[in-house]
């Protein structure tokens, strides 16, 4: 299997790019198919491993999968083995992506059991679960741990609503309950509810089904059981972590990109976040157009101090696109202080960006400053490996920058939730090879 791009970089790019469907939503959207015994259609479902993977585990499961185009799928959940659960096969395949954590709350609401491997995705710091532990035990549920097998079997014959207030507006944890709730007795309120559009996405979908939830892109959220969900179709948004993503690609090659139907309303702040770093962008109906910069200057503080972009629970900032924001700064006029509040091991990959001649600083774990260097000078091409998915793009970024030749290895990294990302981008100009 190939599993590197070599990359020539210093060309600019030019062209029409179409985002592919939200991953975080995605696996929030597959895994409520489990709900209702009757069809679901999906559409604009990303083409990548993470989806890919968690398909073939609803199909595992006793889940009739039917593609019905390239991005649309029907689901029917019919007959589901419940015996599954605690079979290795679960677990080495539950185990290896971060999203299949989300199939125990539909499991709870319609099987009453369910078991949890250890789920995985990216290596960028503690991920504790607790917030999803705790949500389930508020609505009745009880855990056993087999430190044997290694699993948490979880019993919940009897899931009633209560009032939750979540220790943290965890994104999947809140999807997990939400789930769980849309089943129970009677009404479940949940407060520091995480709301991100994936969130909003999931609940208005529930409601098609015949749920009643209210409060929908609020962190309040209260949520009337309902004895049973129908089914309904479902459209994914683009990911808004891909579009800025694309944003910076834009700016850091200087190129002139048009990233179509971005779906502007639901972006909240990531466009004024890009703009802050001098990043002109330009709404065309709804395609984003972005025109080719050779400099971009980083605005300061009302107060004439330095800018601090920070990540933050929803309408905040995504963590998400940290990575990408770190690197596009290294082109830009100007100083920032970078920090990545949530995640403790998301910027250890800025020492292939500091090899690759970035001016910029690591205070600590969670904080970088980076010092524009204004494209007087070039980063130069390197080999590196990509420790995660947006390290590996914000690298991937930094190479199509870059004077000479860089090779990024370890990219099922980036192809777990970049689709085709190779194919789109040499659509655009991009010289990349994979070896
Ligand atoms: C499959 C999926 O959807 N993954 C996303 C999901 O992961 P996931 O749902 O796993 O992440 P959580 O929202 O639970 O939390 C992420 C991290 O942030 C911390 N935290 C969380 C909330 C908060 O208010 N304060 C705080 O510090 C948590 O302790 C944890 O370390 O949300 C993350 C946060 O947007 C994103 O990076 C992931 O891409
Ligand atoms: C961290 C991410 O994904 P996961 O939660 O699947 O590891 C991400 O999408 O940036």
């Amino acid at each position: 299997m190939k599993n590197a791009f070599v990359i020539q970089g210093g060309k600019p790019l030019k062209g029409e790019i179409i985002p592919q469907g939200a991953k975080n939503e995605a696996l929030q959207i597959l895994s409520a198919v489990l709900l209702t015994s009757e069809p679901i259609t999906i559409s604009n479902i990303p083409d990548i491993v993470d989806v890919k993977k968690l398909i073939e585990l609803l199909g595992d499961m006793g889940v009739t999968v039917e593609q019905l185009s390239a991005d649309t799928y029907k689901f029917e959940a019919k007959n589901i083995n419940t015996d599954f659960f605690q079979s290795d096969e679960f677990k080495s395949k539950g185990g290896s992506l971060r999203g299949s954590i989300m199939i125990v709350g539909p499991l709870l609401a319609r099987f009453g059991k369910a078991a949890i491997p250890k789920p995985g995705g990216d290596k960028i710091g503690r991920r504790r679960l607790d917030t999803h532990f705790l949500g389930f035990e508020k609505l009745g549920a009880r855990f056993n741990y087999n430190a044997e097998s290694g699993f948490y079997n979880v019993d919940a014959s009897d899931l009633k609503g209560t009032y939750i207030l979540l220790d943290e507006a965890s994104v999947t944890g809140t999807a997990n309950v939400v789930m769980a709730a849309v089943l129970a007795k009677g009404t479940t309120t949940i407060y520091n509810a995480a709301c991100e559009p994936y969130l909003q996405q999931l609940c208005k979908m529930l409601n098609r089904m015949g749920a009643k939830i209210s409060g929908i892109g609020s962190n309040l959220l209260t949520i009337e059981g309902v004895t049973e969900l129908g089914g309904t179709e479902h459209r994914m948004l683009p990911d808004m972590i891909e579009i800025g993503s694309f944003i910076g690609l834009a700016a850091m090659t200087g190129s002139e990109i048009t990233i179509k139907d971005v779906h502007y309303n639901e972006l909240g702040i990531i466009p004024d976040t890009f703009k802050r770093l001098g990043i002109k962008m330009e709404l065309r109906g709804d395609d984003l157009f972005i025109p080719a910069q050779e400099h971009y200057e980083i605005e300061s503080f009302i107060d004439g101090s330095i800018m601090t972009i920070a990540d933050a629970p929803w309408p905040g900032f995504t963590p998400d696109l940290i990575s990408i924001v770190l690197v596009v700064a290294i082109q830009a006029k100007g100083s920032v202080l970078i920090h990545q509040k949530m995640f403790e091991s998301r910027l250890f990959f800025v020492d292939k960006l500091l090899d690759m001649g970035a001016q910029l600083i690591l205070c600590d774990p969670h904080r970088a400053t980076v010092i524009g260097l204004d494209n007087q000078v070039k980063l130069r091409g390197i080999s590196m490996t990509s420790p995660d998915i947006r390290a590996g793009v914000s690298l991937l970024i930094a190479a199509l920058s870059a004077q000479g030749q860089s090779t990024i290895y370890n990219i099922e990294q980036i192809e777990r939730g970049y689709q085709h990302i190779d194919t789109r981008l040499k659509a655009l100009g991009a010289d990349i090879t994979r070896i």
